[in-house]
Parts: C-alpha cells; structure tokens; sequence
C-alpha cells in the first residue's frame, strides 16, 4: 500500500502568540509518499532540488518515523519519499509540515493507531531536531488545519480557534533564517509592562478570531517582545509593514522565525495588493523574493489519490 499526502506550510507566532499559535496555508504545500518496506528502519527519498539529509536520524521526517515504528512496536520500515515546496528555513514551517506529514503518514499505513495528541507528541521530536526545542506552533495546525492555540504543551493542552474567511499574503525573501538560530537571539526575560501588552494582544486576538471582529484582530497583531529582536534578520521589515498597513490590511508581522512576513486581509483584492506592494519593496532593494496570495487552510496534512 501507499499513502500520498500533502502537508501545509503554516503561520507559527501569529504576531503576539509566540510557541502558542498558528495557522495552516492553503499554499505553499510538501508532497510526501509512504509505503511499508520488509527492512526495518527508515528510507528517505528526496524528490527536490534542497538537498535536505537522507540519514533517517538527520532528517526531521526521519527522525519522527522511526519514533512512530518504535511506538507502535512495528517490525518492518517505512520508506518516504518527500518532495518539498516549502523551502527550508523561510519561516513557513518547512520542517513541520516534514514532521507532521511523517506523523500522519506513518499513521496511516500503520492503521490509524495514534491519537491527535500522539501525532503533535511525534511530530514535536521533529521540530527539537530542526530547532533543539519542542514547539508545536507550526506542527499542530499543520496536522489540524485552521488556526489553533497551543495552551500547553507539558502536558499538551491544544485548543482549536474558529477561523474566519481571512486572506493571508505572504513574501518569502530568498533569505535563509535558521529557526535555531532566531531563537538563540531572543532575551530570556521581558518587563512586567511588555508581558501584560503581549497578554492583552493574545487575548484580544483570540477573541477577535472567535467573534469574527475584525478591528479587534487588526488591533491585536501586535507584538512587542519577540518581533523587536528578530526583525532585525529581516530586511526592510519595518517599510513593508508600514505599506502593507496603509494599503488596508489588518495586520501581521514575522512568519514563524522569518524572514518571511505575512499580512491577513479582508478579502482578495486587498491581500493582491499587499503582495504587490511586499514585491515592489523586494524588488527594489535587489533580494529576490516569492509572494503567495492564499487563504486559511481548514484541513491540516490530507491523503491525497495517486
Ligand atoms: N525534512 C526536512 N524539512 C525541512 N527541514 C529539514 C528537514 N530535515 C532537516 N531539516 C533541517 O531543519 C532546518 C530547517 O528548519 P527551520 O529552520 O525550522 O525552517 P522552517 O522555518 O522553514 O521550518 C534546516 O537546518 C534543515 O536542514
Ligand atoms: N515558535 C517558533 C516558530 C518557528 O517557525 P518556523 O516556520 O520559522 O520554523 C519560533 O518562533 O521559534
């Protein structure tokens, strides 16, 4: 048997919600195919130009199928063979949508044995090999689809949020920023007055997501403890969030760890022209760069037929 799946790129941080929440893309996606093999262990195939490692232990898709053969107890192997759209180190969850996919994927030719918990469980030894840290933001809306809220993760608390019919705009600068490195330049403590402004923002914006109030979710895209640190690695950060404002999106900010830079529109005319406007910005500083113009995803990784 073979599974073909197809595994979003994701949101993590949505501005204010560090490690706490994210979002599924409708594009870009990673296509990945699994099949039983007799030998045991795991095979990796790379059907890309990204030359990502085919060591089982190195590669984060690897890494989560073998946690999967061994919880499981199955005496046999996994062989994946993973074509990436999403490219590594851009911020779009390159590495979870490889780590969720490898969840689900081994659970479905496994024959459905793990529970949503189990699946964000195997999936996180993914995101502590591309990272050195367990974080969910990326992979549990990967595996879910829409937007969720990861309340804890010891023990793993995850809260689905009602997602409203919001266009998402994306550039991805053709820079390369490590999530382990963004993460080791972050400070370790924040004032008192910053976190109750973050807390406000987080709750605001959940509430905003759930009662569909616009305003409130434009208000509450705001962050001021991670975003001053790290867009700092991100080239004209400020000037494409200032005219993507202006231009009527509600807000945004990094995507993930960055570099790339999302911004949510209220419908599709307004998220062209925000992308219009990321280009332009790109264009003229001379970095190339990648626009996408999508939605919310509602499903997370999906089978997809032959
Ligand atoms: N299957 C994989 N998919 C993506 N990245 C992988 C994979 N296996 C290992 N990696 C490593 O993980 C790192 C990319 O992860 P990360 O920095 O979190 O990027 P992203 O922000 O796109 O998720 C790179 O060092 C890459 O070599
Ligand atoms: N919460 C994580 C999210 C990293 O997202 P990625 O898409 O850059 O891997 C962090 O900010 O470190």
């Amino acid at each position: 048997m073979k599974v073909k799946i197809k595994s979003p790129g994701t949101v993590a941080n949505l501005v204010c919600g560090f490690d706490i929440l994210g979002l599924a893309l409708k594009a870009p996606y990673d296509i990945m195919e699994f099949e039983i093999i007799d030998q045991p262990g795991v095979v990796i195939e790379n059907r890309d130009a990204f030359n990502l490692p085919t060591e089982p232990e190195k590669n984060v898709a690897g890494v989560v199928l073998l946690a999967a053969i061994e919880k499981a107890g199955f005496n046999k192997g996994i062989r994946v063979t993973i074509e990436k759209h999403i490219k590594p180190g851009s911020g779009l969850g390159s590495s979870a949508a490889s780590a969720a996919g490898a969840a689900v994927g081994a659970n479905i030719l496994l024959g459905d044995i793990f529970s949503t918990d189990d699946l964000v469980q195997l999936a996180m030894i993914g995101e502590k090999l591309a990272t050195g840290v367990k974080h969910a933001d990326n992979i549990t809306p990967c595996i879910l689809g829409g937007i969720t809220l990861i309340r804890s993760i010891h023990p793993l608390d995850i809260v689905p949020i009602a997602s409203p019919d919001l266009f998402v705009t994306v550039v991805h600068p053709q820079i390369e920023v490590r999530t382990a490195d963004a993460r080791q330049i972050l400070r370790k403590q924040v004032y008192l007055k910053d976190a109750i402004k973050q807390w406000g923002n987080i709750a605001g914006l959940v509430a905003g997501f759930m009662t569909n109030d616009r305003g409130l979710i434009g208000r509450s895209l705001e962050d001021v403890i991670i975003e001053p640190v790290r867009s700092i690695l991100i080239p004209a950060f400020d000037e494409v969030k200032a005219k993507c404002k202006e231009a009527g999106a509600l807000g945004g900010g990094i995507s993930g760890s960055g570099p790339s830079i999302f911004m949510l529109s209220e419908n599709e005319a307004t998220a062209q022209m925000v992308g219009d406007i990321m280009k332009k910005v790109y264009d003229s500083i001379g970095i190339e760069n990648y626009v996408y113009v999508t939605t919310i995803a509602k499903n997370g990784v999906e089978r997809v037929s032959e």
